[in-house]
């Protein structure tokens, strides 16, 4: 028998190009999109000889901008793209995809708080399941983006029962890279020193971030970060909040939400779960609980995870302490709250 390991090197050496990888972005006019759909284009999210066809979706006061988007990729001359589709017929957007990147929304402005947005984002995410279930390739992979992140895919998984409920995910990597950025910047070591931080539960105000299992790689070999960092009160004050006001931060800095790191962690998520995490590294996804760490199951909740083969498995085992299971269950309490707000506006 040939291992998957030599079938992939003869298949390199016979330099035999892979199928393109049908990428949906929806929203795609917007800064988000702007931001994203070069880097998937580039191999950012995929790699560097996956080819890609994008399929490009927005409402119809944003056709004309959309089509924009569409001029500037012909333009950019991406020896990966192999086509572009720019439309606001979702039902043509959806056809065939692989890999779905739900964007569009209603983004959150200076002053609300992503409750504000609930009501007119729940009800697209409900709409765009049914077309996702018709027309996705069957082992369609699905990251939502738009907040509310966790909630709009807990309604994505619920109104599209075909789909595997392990395929729908929600971006909570923006929050783990911004943990990362933190501890770098604290201690001027490099970010990609600094590994296995966690961010349990939703992407917003109420997110832990956990760095009780995080490392550096130091001189002389890897070390917890709460013994290099030395100073546990800053840790459990200062570094929780600034990464949970971090989204707050760049509203009020920029005018306008996360876009550059937001589409960069969308690349991060997508590419770890489709060519897997480094070993002894994990990521946080959001995912669906299946109960581990007495969250309720169902909930989309952001958990440690590492990913094999296209498939993400959540760490198990991590030891949680009081202060830690405090903050787990107040986000999945805000979860759970979330839930029964997007099914009140849906009715
Ligand atoms: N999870 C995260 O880490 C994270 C980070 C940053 C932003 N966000 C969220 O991502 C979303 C997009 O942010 P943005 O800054 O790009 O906003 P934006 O307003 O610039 O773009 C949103 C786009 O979605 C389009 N749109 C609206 N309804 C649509 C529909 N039914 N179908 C398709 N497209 C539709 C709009 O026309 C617009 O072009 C917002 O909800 C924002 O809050 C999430
Ligand atoms: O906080 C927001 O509303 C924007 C986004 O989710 C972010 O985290 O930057």
């Amino acid at each position: 028998m040939l291992s998957w390991k030599i079938i992939r090197h003869m298949w390199s050496f016979l330099n035999v190009p892979k199928d393109p990888c049908i990428v949906l972005v929806t929203g795609a006019a917007g800064q988000i999109g702007y931001a994203l759909v070069p880097m998937i284009a580039r191999g950012a999210m995929l790699g560097l000889d996956q080819p890609v066809i994008l399929h490009m979706l927005d409402i119809e006061p944003a056709a004309e901008a959309l089509n924009g988007v569409k001029m500037e990729l012909i333009d950019a001359a991406f020896p990966l793209l192999k086509g572009v589709v720019a439309t606001t017929d979702v039902a043509e957007a959806c056809k065939d995809v692989n890999i779905a990147v739900m964007v569009g929304g209603f983004p959150r402005k200076e002053g609300m708080e992503r409750k504000d947005v609930m009501s007119k984002n729940v009800s697209i995410y409900k709409a765009q399941a049914s077309a996702l279930e018709k027309h996705a390739a069957p082992d369609c992979k699905v990251l939502v983006v738009a907040n509310p992140a966790n909630t709009n895919a807990l309604i994505l998984k619920e109104f599209a029962p075909s789909i595997p409920e392990k395929n729908i995910t929600c971006l909570t990597r923006l929050d783990h890279n911004r943990a990362l950025g933190q501890i770098s910047e604290r201690l001027d070591v490099h970010v990609s020193d600094v590994k296995n931080v966690i961010i349990w539960g939703n992407h917003s105000s109420t997110q832990y971030p956990d760095v009780n299992h995080a490392t550096v790689t130091t001189s002389s070999g890897e070390k917890s970060v709460r013994e290099i960092v030395t100073d546990d009160n800053w840790l459990n004050s200062e570094f929780i909040s600034t990464v949970q006001q971090r989204g707050a931060a760049i509203i009020k800095a920029r005018k306008q939400s996360s876009a550059l790191s937001a589409a960069s962690s969308a690349c991060d998520h997508i590419r770890n779960w489709v060519l897997g995490t480094p070993k002894g590294t994990w990521v946080s996804m959001g995912v669906y609980s299946d109960g581990s760490y007495g969250i309720q199951e169902g909930l989309i909740y952001s958990f440690p995870v590492t990913c094999e083969k296209g498939e993400w498995s959540i760490v198990q085992g991590l030891k949680i302490d009081e202060f830690s299971r405090a903050k787990m269950d107040a986000t999945a309490k805000e979860l759970a709250e979330e839930k029964s707000l997007a099914y009140s506006c849906l009715n």
